[in-house]
């Protein structure tokens, strides 16, 4: 296919672009997000001086993307116990935000143990908050590093199975820095790739309806300096027809034990199209989106989103009160029904690989996660 439809970044500033961050200012600690809904026209932080506040950014999609859902909701219920909110009220809250990016429930539910363990030693509201806090910077630490070891192993996985080098990978929705603690899942590994020369191009689908990937891939990808270009939705399937997609790289929101993949809506159809034209689909996770405890595909619960995100484009993300509307601009009749599931769930027969920090999963069966669950000491198997 012709060069004409590539786009080579050539902004050459950071790559890894701080999604949130705890700061303790003289009125107060605050959780600072880059409001992701801004992006890419403008890069404005959002100050979360309390748990409603995060809340809130997290059902906008402010902040967003499993692995710094979990982050966020963690340092969340720190929020409430330095500040003196009810923290089992703050923790319910959090965890409830967002239905189906298990990593949400696993940092709010570690930071709130941690908070509760001090109290249960008799310890004081202030030392259960420093231990709640000091939970919170330890899982996002663990994230960095868990990112740089998704990228390692996925790198290696692509030069087993793509031996030639010059990788032409499909992802969807967004898995990049903005997602995480570090550089994050299915992103991290393409940029891995592009550091040592091997990313001939990321075909970034732009993943409708809230455009993900047109807004925040895109601009990782123009950060990077890879090449990349931007494709809609359905013109995946030409894609792949012109023999243009060497593998699918995506994420998930979480992972059933019988090894089901949720993550963003159309991630289903990509799989089906990969499995037609046999080329390997690759789910980039860390272990924590591995829920043990939902055992299969059909028990995961798909978050249903407003219909206004599909009848209406650039709508701010704070819906108009009282009405079905969003404040956006209609692109369908006023009353229009819509179908807006923000996941599908992609069976494990159809995915090639799940990479971890953990190591690699290939193929993908019910023994082989419960055996990484294991060796992880960040999941419990109950
Ligand atoms: C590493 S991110 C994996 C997923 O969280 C990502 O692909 C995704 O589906 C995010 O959805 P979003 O609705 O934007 O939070």
């Amino acid at each position: 296919m012709a060069d004409q439809y590539a786009h080579s970044g050539d902004n050459k500033r950071p790559t890894e672009i701080p999604a949130l961050r705890w700061e303790e200012p003289p009125e107060g600690p605050v959780l600072v997000l880059l409001d992701q809904t801004r992006l890419p026209a403008e890069e404005v932080e959002l100050v979360c001086t309390d748990a409603p506040a995060l809340v809130e950014a997290i059902r906008s999609l402010a902040v967003r993307g499993a692995p710094l859902l979990g982050v966020a909701g963690a340092y969340g219920v720190a929020l409430a116990a330095v500040r003196g909110f009810d923290v089992d009220d703050a923790a319910a809250a959090l965890e409830s935000a967002r239905p189906t990016a298990v990593n949400l429930s696993v940092g709010v539910r570690r930071a709130h143990a941690a908070h509760q363990a001090v109290l249960a030693r008799g310890g004081d509201s202030r030392q259960a908050a420093v231990a709640a806090l000091d939970a919170a910077r330890q899982l996002h630490r663990e994230d960095a590093e868990a990112s740089a070891r998704m990228a390692e192993h996925g790198l290696a996985l692509l030069d087993e199975l793509l031996p030639g080098g010059g990788h032409r990978i499909l992802t969807h929705c967004n898995t990049g820095s903005l997602v995480s603690g570090g550089e994050g899942t299915a992103f991290a590994v393409a940029l891995a790739a592009h550091r040592v020369g091997r990313l001939r191009r990321l075909w970034v689908d732009e993943t409708r309806p809230l455009l993900q990937g047109a807004r925040l891939t895109a601009y990782e990808a123009a950060r990077s300096g890879m090449a990349y270009t931007l494709l809609t939705d359905n013109a995946a399937g030409s894609l792949f027809a012109a023999g243009e997609v060497d593998a699918v790289l995506v994420g998930a929101d979480r992972i059933a034990a019988d090894g089901s993949v949720a993550n963003k809506v159309g991630s289903y159809p990509l799989a089906v199209l990969a499995r037609y034209h046999h080329v390997p689909f690759i789910v980039v996770a860390p272990v924590t989106t591995v829920d043990p405890r939902t055992p299969d595909g059909a028990s995961i619960e798909v978050e249903q989103r407003p219909g206004h995100e599909v009848t209406e484009i650039m709508a701010p993300q704070v819906p108009v009160a009282g009405t079905e509307a969003g404040g956006g601009i209609p692109v369908a009749p006023l009353g229009t029904q819509a179908y807006n599931p923000a996941f599908d769930v992609t069976p494990p027969e159809l995915v090639t690989a799940i990479v971890t920090e953990e190591g690699v999963v290939s193929p993908v069966t019910t023994e082989a996660l419960a055996a990484l669950c294991a060796r992880s000491r960040q999941v419990t198997i109950s």
